[in-house]
């Protein structure tokens, strides 16, 4: 048998992690979204069909609410066709009746014609409601995609920044983008093969119950080790691809950093092309032996279902043969009773591996409606009071404690900053620079202490406008697969031409970024992604010249700039800075490791383990013995030609 997750497979077995190739990597073990696949491949098939019910419901509700028309005419044509399977059938024992009976041979013929027209028509219009049906069914799948991802990406660029930092809801709404987002369609083409399935043995059984009763016990013994075979398989194939799980994935990551464009000069720089390949061989090899040891397995399965279903046919053609001989049946009704059988055996088929794949479907869509409800919860309210601005953005004791962590990344800080006013944040790594620009730019909210903004606290303000105010030049940034004019553009895309603030070219410009995109191929149409055709990438400095740009043609009240000129050369970095000086409409908060760049800040606010331990101006931190002066003492030595540098031996190299 083959191993699922969680425990440890016996000699010779499939592992689940791939420990039998000497590999042993707990960061591999098997994710988060086998959590389900688990759980379903522990599940009996009788619990699974008891739930059947309320899954059923769930995936009409949702195709309901998506399309009534495609949902009515999915459900409605394939009633329809299996009415058409009963009458075909019915009208088959007619022809047959006939044709069987006494007479001459053109009567019998001649007395079958009408039998036979009414069962050409039933075949026809249930090809025709099966086809139109279907049609129904893919219409449905789009629709149902494209709803249900819409949902899924309105809530996720809803909710609060902070959300992404909580691990729990983080890694839930990778579980259902990965997986619960695409089983919302798969669940409703299951249903709808579930239902063709058991419209279809419905069918068959009501018109072997109108020719004869007795029948209906064939039809079952007949159907039975189909059945059983196909959930039998589909199980092993489940089991048997859950246990190589961890080992494909390997394999993915593998095959991910042989074949990119972002890995390629490392591979070569390391020299690691044979050890990468080394590893994928092991593995492909492990791979392959599963796989045999899965065929041989499904072989012997269906042989046995063959055989199974071989006896079990004899048994009823031995049946079928009593019941002719004692007269109880006519051999017309015996002769449909056999094509009864055969349509009977596929469509139970389908409905099987209909309710299995739903099972399993199901459980993940119910991670997607949990998360949006999650989501919900995290967007974040505010009030609605409206703001056009501020003089005085005021922090009181304000905090922010990351979830699960021990201490506060900002404690209890408290300051004002003032229209027209330049701040600096300084401080060591890690001493809660970022955040504390976070909270003041309003992507976190505290969760100590108050922010006002002109005296009003922040949390009544509407969180839009508030926003709009905001301009916040990341240390973190994206490269945004856009062209060069549109990663510009979008630090404030509905602004319109005459509204008001910089163009994109003045933008550029300030942040000297005007060149380097003239010399791009296509100007401001360059597409910044070498992945397209005719796609370009920048140099990090590059880059951070058109964050800059976009930052300055947002034009807003309160401009953040964290790390704004770390990848900067000394021209550029000059030239930023011009444009970051005192402007009486705005207010600017720098951070930086630069300390020659915060010299002229109206205020220097330096941070040390989440605490604000000093404050004022350059020449009034350098008078006193403290932090910022160390730090700026330190850096200036670098600039300062004395012995040591590059010279002096390092621990590493002695
Ligand atoms: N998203 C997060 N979740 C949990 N902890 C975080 C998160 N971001 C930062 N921290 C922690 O909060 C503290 C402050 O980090 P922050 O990034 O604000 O420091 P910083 O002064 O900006 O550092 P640097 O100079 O390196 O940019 C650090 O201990 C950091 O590990």
């Amino acid at each position: 048998m083959a191993t699922v997750t969680g425990s440890r497979p016996a000699p010779g077995t499939d592992s689940p992690s791939g420990e039998e190739d000497g590999f042993d990597l707990p960061e591999l073990e098997d994710g988060h979204w086998m959590h389900h696949a688990t759980r379903f491949a522990h599940t009996s098939f009788r619990a699974v069909a008891r739930r059947l019910p309320y899954l059923v419901r769930e995936a009409v509700t949702l195709a309901w609410s998506t399309s009534r028309r495609d949902t009515c005419a999915a459900i409605g044509l394939n009633l329809a066709a299996g009415v058409m399977t009963t009458l075909g059938l019915l009208a088959t024992t007619g022809v047959l009746r006939e044709l069987f009976a006494a007479g001459p041979t053109p009567d019998r013929v001649r007395a079958a014609l009408p039998s036979l027209a009414l069962a050409a028509a039933a075949v026809t219009a249930k090809g025709a409601l099966t086809v139109s049906a279907g049609w129904a069914q893919a219409r449905l799948i789009p629709q149902i995609n494209y709803a249900v991802e819409l949902r899924l990406f309105e809530a996720t660029t809803a909710v609060e920044l902070a959300a992404f930092d909580d691990a729990g809801f983080a890694e839930e709404m990778d579980r259902v983008r990965d997986r619960g987002m695409a089983e919302a369609a798969s669940i409703v083409d299951h249903t709808v093969n579930l239902l063709t399935g058991v419209v279809g043995v419905l069918a068959t059984a009501v018109a072997v119950t109108v020719i004869q009763p007795v029948l209906l016990p064939c039809l079952l013994l007949a159907a039975v080790p189909e059945a059983v075979t196909a959930v039998k398989m589909a199980r092993r194939q489940y089991l048997h691809m859950l246990a190589r799980i961890t080992r494909r994935r390997r394999m993915w990551m593998l095959a991910h950093l042989m074949a990119n464009r972002h890995t390629a000069a490392e591979v070569r720089a390391y020299q690691m092309r044979g050890f990468l390949l080394g590893q994928y061989r092991r593995m492909m090899t492990v791979e392959t032996r599963a796989l045999l040891r899965l065929a041989r397995a499904q072989s012997t399965t269906r042989a046995l279902g063959m055989s199974v279903g071989g006896v079990a046919a004899f048994a009823v053609y031995a049946l079928l043969g009593g019941l002719l001989l004692t007269g109880v049946v006519a051999l017309a009704a015996a002769a449909t009773a056999l094509l009864a059988l055969q349509s009977a055996r596929s469509s139970l088929g389908v409905a099987v591996f209909a309710t299995n794949n739903l099972y399993e479907d199901a459980l993940y869509y119910q991670d997607y409606r949990d998360f949006l409800d999650r989501a919900r919860e995290r967007v974040a309210t505010g009030a609605d009071r409206p703001t056009a601005g501020f003089d005085t953005i005021e922090l009181d004791r304000v905090t922010l404690r990351y979830p699960n962590t021990e201490t506060a990344a900002v404690d209890e800080v408290s300051l004002t900053l003032r229209r027209g006013e330049v701040v600096a944040l300084v401080g060591e790594n890690g001493s809660g620079k970022t955040t504390l620009a976070k909270l003041i730019a309003g992507l976190y909210r505290p969760t100590g202490g108050v922010i006002r903004w002109d005296g009003v606290d922040t949390t009544e303000l509407d969180p839009e406008q508030t926003a709009a105010q905001v301009a916040v030049m990341t240390q973190d940034w994206w490269k945004f697969p856009f062209t060069a004019g549109q990663n510009i553009r979008i630090g404030r895309h509905e602004r319109q031409p005459g509204q008001g603030g910089p163009s994109v070219e003045e933008a550029a410009r300030a942040a000297a970024a005007h060149d380097m995109i003239a010399d791009l191929p296509f100007g401001y149409d360059t597409l910044l992604d070498r992945e397209f055709k005719n796609g370009q990438d920048l140099s990090g400095g590059q880059w951070q010249r058109l964050v800059a740009a976009r930052s300055l043609y947002r034009d807003a009240r309160l401009l953040i700039c964290d790390e704004p000129s770390a990848a900067l050369d000394a021209r550029a970095e000059h030239a930023l800075f011009q444009h970051l000086r005192r402007r009486p409409d705005r207010a600017v908060v720098l951070i930086t490791h630069r300390l020659a760049n915060v010299r002229h800040a109206d205020q220097i606010f330096v941070m040390e383990r989440g605490r604000l331990v000093q404050r004022g101006t350059h020449d009034e931190l350098m008078a006193v013995d403290g932090l910022y002066r160390e730090l700026f003492q330190l850096q200036a030595s670098g600039y300062v030609a004395h012995g040591g540098g590059f010279g002096d031996p390092h621990p590493v190299d002695a």
